[in-house]
């Protein structure tokens, strides 16, 4: 199958400091890619190069090329802003903006791309947040701030503000490691839906959670991709002695 993203000798400096080395990878669509590592490793600085992330980052330096549909995203006339549209971002702890209502949460990548008509903007609304699973918890607190919701809600609501604009990649970066085991769990449980939606990037701390939401897993070891192979592969017959100490838990 065609890859959406193809990442070719990717290389990311924090000035003089390597921390992606040489990455390359293909993702196909509709499935979920985990990337795992000890902290420090680059998983997260590999994470956010595939939106653009770093074109804010002082110091940060991307170089090789990320293809999205074939079309390199650091070309010099690619509108940074256009690919954060494409390639969506959940972060580690839940943001919405606080005093925004969640509909308005929801809504906000739309308004600012210009729609502006009512029942399209609530149609998006309602989609989004069915697609996150929050829908029948907030249908009838739209108008309340995106700050009342639980920590777990709030996640959700991020996710579906990610989903408004119909991103054709999710990236999720830890997700989950600020919520409690219950919201955890509802969040894995999105996963298998949203990939029919989007496709999903994760960066994860946790192996047993990359064991159950993803198709592929990549292992990152001080800046290198050391492995990257259907889940399955990687966790039940590693090719790499290094792929294995890390999840037998013998490091990290
Ligand atoms: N904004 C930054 N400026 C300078 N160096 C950075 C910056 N962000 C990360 N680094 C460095 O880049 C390397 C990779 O960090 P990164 O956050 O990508 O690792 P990680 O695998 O995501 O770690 P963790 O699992 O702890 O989040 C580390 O050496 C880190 O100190």
């Amino acid at each position: 199958m065609q890859s959406i993203l193809s990442c070719k000798n990717v290389d990311i400096h924090y000035g003089a400091n390597h921390a992606v080395k040489n990455v390359s990878m293909d993702v196909v669509p509709g499935t979920v890619n985990a990337l795992i590592g000890p902290s420090g490793c680059g998983k997260t600085t590999f994470l956010r190069a595939l939106n653009r992330m770093h074109d804010l980052t002082p110091g940060a330096r991307v170089t090789g090329e990320i293809l999205l549909d074939g079309e390199n995203i650091y070309r010099p006339d690619v509108d940074a802003v256009a690919i954060r549209r494409r390639v969506g971002m959940v972060f580690q702890k839940p943001n919405p903006f606080p005093t925004m209502s969640v509909m308005d949460n929801v809504v906000s990548g739309l308004r600012l791309a210009g729609m502006k008509n009512k029942d399209q903007l609530m149609e998006a609304c309602e989609r989004a947040l069915r697609q996150a699973a929050l829908w029948d918890e907030v249908k009838d607190r739209l108008k309340l701030p995106g700050s009342s919701l639980s920590g777990g809600q709030q996640q959700r609501l991020c996710i579906a503000r990610a989903l408004a604009v119909q991103p054709e990649i999710l990236l999720m970066d830890e997700p989950t490691s600020a919520l409690d085991p219950q919201s955890t769990a509802r969040i894995e449980d999105l996963m298998a839906d949203l990939k029919k939606v989007t496709t999903i990037i994760i960066v994860t701390h946790n192996m047993q959670q990359a064991g159950r939401v993803s198709d592929t897993t990549s292992f990152f070891l001080n800046g290198d991709m050391v492995e990257r192979g259907p889940t399955s592969d990687i966790f039940v017959s590693p090719r790499d002695e290094r792929t294995e100490a890390y999840i037998r838990g013998r490091f990290g």
